[in-house]
């Protein structure tokens, strides 16, 4: 499958995880959102679910600044972790408010096993493993989110009331950073695996994060429509 070019490293992953990245970027959940047929009630708790996902996945980028190398990785993941807190979570805090949920609701929401597990998985990867670990567990959430946003600002019907959720994911600076993380993700697999990365011994273990990671977010979308 083609997609946006998020970078080297992102492209054999995502072939090395087989149908797991449609089942993913093709979900039941996405379509909804493109159709303009998922419940109201689904996407609301999701939402939810995911301001208290990227709590979390703050968390997971800082400690990209903690397990950095060079200055360029630190620069990259502290602008993430400020495009999630000072942006991103802004969408969830404005549609949940219009729906009478305020930000103090949200952060003290109950977490859905499946965000507990997901949110979790990425933080010990980070912890027992290097920055590439870290990064392996994170790549799916950007570059999916990335490719699903790119895809439905053209292809989503013209009454779907999910517009400016795709918006969030289609918009020209989200999809720089998204660019700027792959060549970020490109350059430290290159510094730390060489140009033969995808041959070294490191890379079945960072695509099988990758490939959980994946099957996480699969989780997740499943989670949204069980508050259908
Ligand atoms: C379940 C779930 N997966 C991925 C994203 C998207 N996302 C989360 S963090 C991040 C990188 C920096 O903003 C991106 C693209 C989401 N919101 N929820």
């Amino acid at each position: 499958m083609t997609g946006v070019a998020y970078g080297a490293a992102f492209a054999h992953w995502r072939d090395g995880c087989g149908d797991g990245w449609r089942a993913y970027t093709h979900h039941a959940f996405v379509e909804g959102l493109e159709r303009g047929s998922l419940p109201r009630a689904a996407f609301l708790h999701y939402l939810v679910q995911d301001y208290l996902f990227l709590v979390h996945f703050a968390r997971a980028w800082s400690l990209g600044v903690v397990k950095a190398e060079t200055l360029d990785e630190m620069k990259t993941c502290a602008s993430t972790v400020d495009a999630l807190v000072n942006h991103e979570m802004s969408l969830h805090v404005k549609i949940c408010a219009e729906a009478g949920i305020d930000e103090a609701t949200l952060f003290a929401a109950t977490e859905e096993i499946e965000n507990v597990a997901y949110t979790r998985y990425v933080m010990d990867a980070g912890l027992q493993g290097d920055f590439l670990d870290l990064m392996a567990a994170l790549a799916p959430c950007c570059f999916g989110y990335g490719e699903i946003g790119a895809r439905l600002d053209g292809s989503a019907d013209a009454q779907t009331p999910y517009r400016d959720w795709i918006e969030t994911y289609a918009d020209e600076d989200y999809q720089g950073v998204m660019a700027s993380v792959g060549q970020m993700i490109d350059a430290a697999v290159l510094r730390r695996l060489g140009p033969d990365f995808a041959k070294s011994a490191r890379w079945p273990a960072l695509q099988d994060r990758f490939a959980t990671a994946t099957r996480l977010e699969v989780a997740f979308w499943d989670m949204g429509l069980r508050g259908a």
